[in-house]
């Protein structure tokens, strides 16, 4: 069933004059024979419809079904027929096809006390008369909410041109289509009739519509031309001098449109089949059903619910080691590492599995996994989901929506906050499986720091985590503290490997060392269990691959949650921001409730790519991937996930001749920073080797020891990258032709080790990857960037310049400013580098 907006189509017949009846129905106007209404709207999120003719209303419960409120509060059934093209259009595009199942007419008679007459190809509808009160809905009131403005001249048209604008568009097309030479059209009619077609061609509603008759977007401009052509030179006196009576306006396409879907039915009924089997095969409604097997379960669902450090994964894997069986699904390696470490020391066997690693454990029966590598083929007795609210997540959501949906466990303990548990019940009610929720609330209350830093790092303390949101920030942090304070600084960020991440995590849980300050980035919002006493918000705004915007609560809220985990040695959690500037920022993402997502990711299964590959030729890979995210349906629930990453990848790989379809889908997914050239080389080199079925090599030497610069330690993590690529290669691929697996994970653990030691040493200035990234603050003499709150300083200038808006509004326009900095900078240069690696 269609949800949203959405606009349907119908027409309901009726075999007796003096009843009142509907001719054609679209969605802002519906022909009665009676005249016209002016309004016809689609209620919210379901097939219930307005009717605001009369300031009557009247919705219909299903699709095919109007219900009547009469004034006397009866409610009564009309039948109708639904339309080959009854349909609805709504705003993630096209949501529901075909014809609507139509009720029995035994049962909607009987529940409305209406006689129904069955005849001919279409159904009749005989409504008795007491069941419309004439008094109001008549023909001359009808008229007058047509034109409600008009004066007795516009009166005397619209009667005159009434039999027109209510007849069947069937019987219309008949009439020009029998017709052999239409009307003699004076040239000042004619130039009218041009711009109703114009209008008609260049209408979105239009153009929306046909889609429901599978008239394609590109396709309707020609079809719209063609059915120009043919209704001018067949067009009937009365029906010209109607349009142009009409002129070109909404209510000439909506006269025209049910006329043009006769015609294009008739005239393509090839383009028509074509794109309804590409529409059919970029269908991913109803998830639920891609697996049969887990609906043939009757699975327990468990979801614990709520804030950071509430004891939800705990306890759900208190579960999975009691279990005989049991996965856990992890949002990060590291986590993964984590509990595969944590559950092999309770002494329950448990093996690992990440995309680039299969450890595994003699005789065990539990996996620690990334969510991405979950297996829906295998049995489990229990499996954990953790971080489930990363279902909705723009990139990665579809992993953990194909977890949830796929997985064949009796028992599943899904762990996150409160924000997808609304999708989560309805899924729960789609799937039929039975859901149990458990609320937890955080062991100790977080609290924030008034004072701040007063813009000084010189204000930091030990077991404080300074939060950044950019490499170059990170390391300028640590060079200031370490300079100005007696600390030292471990530091987390995300191109890190998880070894190195979790090698400066433990330096700095240890309590014996000089490491009492952790620097990191966002990377250290999940999951990891670290001793953080405070944890300060160098800025909030981050930079997100497209535009700096500020940090979202939820992630606010999640990395927050850091400080005073149960367990460490400050149980206590305390937070706060270097600027004052920003502290109003951090307490209001604090006590903004959780959001309540409506929806979560998807992404299609490589069969249903080559499914929809089928239906298209010669398009390259991205323009595929591209189609199917124009043309896919989905149900009210899911988002298709960005594939942005994606189709840069395939771009790349476009060149290398040789690959089978699943062979590019399968590189496209290696974990690779698009953002990185070097890597995106390499990428491209492992992918030609590949083609030529040809040993793919790492080509790559060993670097000498640990990095004396920030160049030698992005070249380190680089380095590290392109291996962790390799690897997940060889393990999507025949192994043969990736044969230098075991020294790419040799050479790997070697170069998270060196990065571990350059960045215990590291005091230099970091540099950047990227030539065109955005530095936003001033550099100040004492060795650090000082960050400004943009979003503070933004209001300050409005407010200064006397334009008090609301801060909401300053905010959104803070981002608006710093994306035209951004966008503004030039691009990194991927394919320069290219051109001189590869020639290309
Ligand atoms: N019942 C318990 N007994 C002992 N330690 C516990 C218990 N519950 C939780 N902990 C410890 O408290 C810390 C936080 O728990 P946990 O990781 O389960 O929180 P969470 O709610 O999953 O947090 P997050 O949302 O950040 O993942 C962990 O170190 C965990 O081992
Ligand atoms: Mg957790």
């Amino acid at each position: 069933m269609a949800r949203g907006q959405a606009t349907i189509l119908f027409r309901i017949y009726r075999s007796k004059n003096n009843v009142s009846r509907v001719g054609a129905l679209s969605s802002n106007q519906c022909f009665h024979s009676a005249g016209r209404c002016d309004k016809w709207v689609l209620e919210k999120n379901q097939f219930g419809l307005t009717f605001d003719g009369r300031k009557r209303e009247f919705s219909a419960s299903l699709i095919d079904t109007v219900r009547f409120h009469l004034p006397s509060g009866n409610t009564r059934f009309i039948e109708f027929k639904a339309r080959p093209f009854c349909s609805s259009v709504g705003n993630e595009g096209l949501v529901n096809n075909g014809i609507a199942t139509k009720p029995k007419v035994e049962d909607v008679e009987q529940e409305s006390g209406v006689n129904f007459v069955q005849g001919g190809e279409e159904d009749k509808v005989e409504v008795l008369d007491d069941y419309f009160d004439g008094s109001v809905i008549s023909d001359s009131t009808m008229v007058e909410s047509v034109h409600k403005n008009s004066n007795a001249v516009d009166s005397n048209q619209s009667a005159r041109f009434l039999h027109l604008s209510t007849r069947d568009p069937v019987e219309a097309f008949g009439e020009l289509r029998s017709t052999e030479k239409g009307a003699k059209i004076n040239r000042s009619d004619f130039e009218v009739l041009r711009e109703v077609f114009r209008f008609f061609s260049n209408s979105g509603w239009a153009a929306n519509q046909a889609l429901a008759v599978y008239i394609g977007k590109s396709f309707f401009p020609t079809a719209a031309g063609k059915f120009r052509s043919y209704f001018i030179k067949k067009c009937p006196d009365d029906v010209a001098q109607y349009l142009v009576w009409l002129g070109p306006s909404d209510d000439a396409v909506k006269f025209l449109f049910p006329i043009f879907v006769e015609f294009c039915i008739e005239e393509f009924p090839d383009e028509i089949k074509r794109f309804r089997a590409m529409i059919e095969s970029a269908d991913l409604t109803k998830p639920h059903t891609w697996f049969p097997f887990a609906r043939v379960m009757k699975r327990k669902i468990i979801y614990h619910c709520g804030p950071t450090n509430s004891g939800k994964t705990y306890n759900a894997l208190q579960r999975f080691m009691e279990a005989k069986k049991g996965i856990y699904c992890s949002p990060l390696r590291l986590l993964a590492m984590e509990v595969f470490d944590k559950v092999n020391a309770l002494g329950v066997y448990c093996s690992l599995l990440t995309g680039q690693e299969k450890k595994l454990v003699p005789f065990s029966n539990h996996i620690a996994c990334t969510v991405e590598m979950v297996s829906t083929d295998e049995m489990y007795d229990v499996a954990v989901i953790d971080e489930i609210q990363m279902m909705s997540d723009a990139c990665r959501g579809y992993a953990w929506t194909r977890a949830l949906l796929g997985l064949m466990a009796d028992e599943i303990h899904l762990c996150g906050d409160p924000s997808v548990l609304d999708v989560v019940r309805k899924i729960c009610s789609e799937t039929g499986d039975e859901l149990h929720e458990q609320h937890y609330e955080r062991f100790k209350p977080l609290v924030v720091e008034a004072k701040t830093l007063l813009g000084d790092l010189r204000n930091v303390r030990s077991g404080d985590c300074v939060v950044a949101f950019s490499r170059r920030e990170i390391f300028e942090v640590k060079m200031a503290i370490e300079k100005h304070t007696n600390h030292r600084c471990c530091v987390i960020y995300g191109a890190l490997p998880p070894e190195t991440r979790r090698q400066q995590a433990n330096l700095f849980n240890d309590q014996d060392n000089e490491f009492d300050v952790l620097v990191a980035s966002d990377a250290v919002g999940m999951g990891l269990n670290l001793n953080i006493r405070r944890v300060v918000f160098y800025s909030l705004s981050k930079y997100n691959g497209d535009k700096i915007i500020p940090v979202p609560g939820s992630q606010v809220k999640q990395i927050a949650g850091r400080a005073g985990r149960r367990g460490s040695i400050y149980p206590d959690g305390l937070t706060t921001t270097l600027n004052l500037d920003d502290l109003d920022y951090l307490i209001e993402c604090l006590k903004q409730p959780f959001e309540v997502v409506k929806k979560v990711g998807l992404f299609p299964f490589f069969e249903q790519v080559e499914l929809f590959a089928g239906q298209l030729s010669n398009y390259t890979f991205c323009q595929l991937l591209e189609k199917f995210g124009e043309n896919c349906r989905l149900d009210g629930s899911y988002f298709l996930c960005r594939h942005d990453h994606i189709k840069k990848v395939a771009n790349m790989l476009e060149k290398v001749q040789g690959l089978s379809l699943e062979d590019r889908f399968n590189f496209c997914f290696a974990p690779v920073n698009i953002r990185d050239p070097k890597a995106m080389y390499h990428l491209l080199r492992f992918a030609s080797s590949y083609s030529k079925n040809a040993p793919v090599s790492i080509a790559m030497g060993m670097p000498k020891g640990s990095a004396k610069n920030d160049a030698e330690l992005l070249d380190l993590e680089t380095k590290h990258q392109v291996l962790s690529m390799y690897l997940w290669l060889s393990h999507q691929f025949k192994e043969e032709v990736f044969p230098y697996a075991k020294k790419a994970e040799a050479m790997a653990t070697d170069i998270a080790e060196l990065l571990g030691q350059s960045l215990t040493n590291a005091n230099w200035k970091p540099e950047s990857r990227q030539a065109g990234k955005p530095k936003l603050h001033q550099q100040r003499e004492d060795g650090y960037d000082r960050p400004r709150s943009l979003i503070k300083s933004y209001e300050n200038s409005m407010q200064t310049s006397g334009n008090c808006q609301s801060i909401e509004r300053s905010r959104r326009e803070a981002h608006l400013l710093l994306t035209i900095q951004v966008q503004t900078l030039p691009p990194v240069s991927v394919n320069d580098f290219l051109v001189q690696k590869m020639g290309l």
